[in-house]
């Protein structure tokens, strides 16, 4: 599955509603630290938003930066009516709690949609702004006509930002959903019982071949960087090619829609005004 190929289409599609609705959406970028990941993805996210017309305004914070300058940063941002969405790139210094930042952003501002009240509203089906990558996980599934009404779905990883908010997507979506983590107990007893299989456990090619039946949809969200510089998932994608039905690379197929995403729900937020 070509994240990277739909990403742009929909970045394209966006461009266009834009201009045709004469929209400026402005969007409030924070970031925290010298993390090299996360510089990455907040310069890919920038770039994105100047191509579609979203104006950005960004800040880059050192990591000594405190909890309340920060706090009265997002505070000033939920008041300022010009602004439309804040993102506060993650994760954080340890210094910095990360659920009082992502609590302090104004739920209509949430563009990442991590806020509990956003989080509540996806869990009773009723989303206002959702987390970008299961997000763009579900439009991946649909652009491929992968219904996921009454399968099987196995998540692994249960993190804040990916496994949680996807089991409730999946749930919403009429799927059977089983969540798995560090502590499940035959893990690729479950994970073959997928008929889609999505992974988020930060652990480089963790999963092989033999952790799937065949003909499964896979989704892989890792980004792993290796010693020798290449990019990785969690899932070893050469071992599932032949068995998968369906499957995510690393670099160009979960990733490229979490920014998609973003600048979607940017625009949508500067829709609703
Ligand atoms: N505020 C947020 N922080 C974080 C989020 C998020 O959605 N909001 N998600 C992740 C990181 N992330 C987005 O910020 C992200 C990760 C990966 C990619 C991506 O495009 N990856 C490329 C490879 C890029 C590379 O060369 O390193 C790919 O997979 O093709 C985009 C966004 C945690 N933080």
């Amino acid at each position: 599955m070509d994240g990277k190929k739909l990403a742009q289409e929909i970045r394209t599609q966006l461009k266009d509603e834009v201009a045709q609705n004469g929209l400026v959406p402005r969007l409030a970028v924070i970031l925290v630290g010298d993390d090299p990941a996360s510089q990455v993805y907040v310069r890919n996210k920038q770039r994105a938003a100047e191509k579609i017309g979203i104006k950005t305004v960004d800040h880059h914070l050192p990591a000594t930066v405190g909890q309340e300058a920060l706090l009265d940063l997002i505070y000033q941002y939920n008041e300022d009516p010009n602004i439309h969405g804040i993102l506060v790139q993650l994760p954080l210094p340890d210094s910095i709690d990360e659920a009082k930042i992502t609590h302090a952003i104004s739920p209509q501002k949430d563009v990442d949609g991590f806020h509990p009240i956003n989080l509540g509203h996806l869990f009773m089906n009723k989303p206002y702004s959702l987390p970008c990558t299961p997000r763009g996980i579900m439009e991946l599934l649909a652009h491929y006509k992968i219904n996921p009404s009454g399968k099987d779905v196995v998540i692994v990883g249960r993190s804040n930002i990916v496994g949680r908010p996807m089991a409730a997507l999946m749930l919403n979506a009429d799927a059977t959903v089983t969540v798995t983590h560090s502590r499940t107990r035959n893990l690729a007893q479950k994970t073959r019982q997928a008929d889609i299989l999505i992974v988020a456990t930060g652990q480089a090619q963790m999963l092989d071949a033999s952790y799937i039946k065949e003909g499964a949809v896979v989704v892989d969200v890792g980004v792993n960087r290796l010693e020798d510089g290449s990019l990785v998932g969690d899932v070893d994608f050469e071992s599932m090619l032949g068995k998968a039905a369906y499957l995510t690379p690393v670099p160009g197929g979960v990733g490229p829609m979490t920014i998609a995403m973003l600048m979607k729900q940017t625009v949508e937020f500067a829709q609703r005004g």
